[in-house]
C-alpha cells in the first residue's frame, strides 16, 4: 500500500481523539501535515480548538489551515498531541527528528496529557536505529560532540542542506548517529544527553501513549 494513502488513513483516525475546547500539540512532518490539514477542515466546520506548533514549517502549514494558534507559554498543559516519527518499535518508543523537529517536538510532547503519534506501517520496526538518530547540538560544541560521538563508535554525521550546515528552528545543528548496535536505549539516550551541548536527542521512549498505523485500507492501533 502507497505509504502517504496510510499516513492519510492514520492522520484522519487521530482527530477522532480531538473534542471541542481542546488544546492541542501540533506535530511536524508530512504525516502530521495530514493531520495539521484534517484539523483544519474541522475548525472550518465549526470546532473550536487552539493548537500549539511544534515547529516553524508546522506553524505556517496550521495557519493556511486556519487552526488558531497559541504559544506553549499561553497552553501550559496540552490535552493532546499529534506527532509523526521516524520509526517505532513494539513498546511504543519512537525515533524521530528526521525532518530536524525533535526538540520543539518533545517538548510539546512532554507538556501534553496524552500522546498520540501517526505513521504509515514503514515505520514499524522490531528494533530501533535502522533510522540513524539525530541529536541536536550547540554550534559552539558540535566539533568536540561529534569527536567524542566517533570515539564511542557511533559514526556521526552532521547534517547539511545542500552545500550548509542544516540548521534547526532554534538554530543549533543536528548530528545523526548509528544506534543500531545499541542494546540499552535508555542508557545511551541518558549518556548522550549529559554530554554538555547536546540539547536533545531524537529518542522518544516513554512518551507514547497511543500509535495509530495506517496499514492497507485502515489502521491498526497499539496503546500501552
Ligand atoms: O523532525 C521531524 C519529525 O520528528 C517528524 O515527525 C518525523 O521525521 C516523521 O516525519 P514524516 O511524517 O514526514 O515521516
Amino acid at each position: 500500500m502507497d505509504s502517504d494513502y496510510e499516513k492519510k488513513t492514520a492522520a484522519a483516525k487521530s482527530l477522532d481523539w480531538i473534542k471541542e475546547g481542546m488544546l492541542v500539540g501540533l506535530g511536524s512532518g508530512s504525516t502530521a501535515a495530514h493531520m495539521i490539514r484534517g484539523l483544519g477542515e474541522k475548525v472550518a466546520a465549526g470546532l473550536s480548538i487552539k493548537g500549539v506548533p511544534s515547529s516553524d514549517t508546522t506553524a505556517q502549514l496550521a495557519r493556511e489551515a486556519g487552526i488558531p494558534l497559541i504559544t506553549l507559554e499561553e497552553a501550559g498543559k496540552l490535552d493532546v498531541n499529534i506527532d509523526g516519527a521516524d520509526e517505532f518499535d513494539a513498546n511504543l518508543q519512537l525515533i524521530k527528528g528526521g525532518g530536524g523537529a525533535l526538540l520543539r517536538e518533545k517538548i510539546v510532547a512532554y507538556n501534553s496529557k496524552f500522546n498520540i503519534v501517526i505513521s504509515d506501517s514503514s515505520k514499524q520496526v522490531e528494533r530501533l536505529g535502522k533510522f540513524k538518530l539525530p541529536l541536536e547540538t550547540i554550534p559552539f560544541a558540535t566539533k568536540n560532540i561529534i569527536t567524542e560521538l566517533d570515539e564511542m563508535g557511533l559514526s556521526p554525521e552532521l547534517r547539511k542542506k545542500g552545500d550548509e550546515i542544516y540548521k534547526t528552528d532554534e538554530q543549533n545543528y543536528i548530528v545523526d548517529v548509528d544506534v543500531l548496535e545499541q542494546n540499552d536505549l535508555v542508557a545511551l539516550n541518558n549518556i548522550l544527553i549529559n554530554i554538555p551541548g547536546v540539547v536533545e536527542t531524537g529518542l522518544f521512549l516513554d512518551t507514547t501513549d497511543v500509535i495509530i498505523m495506517g496499514k492497507d485500507e485502515g489502521t491498526v492501533i497499539f496503546k500501552k
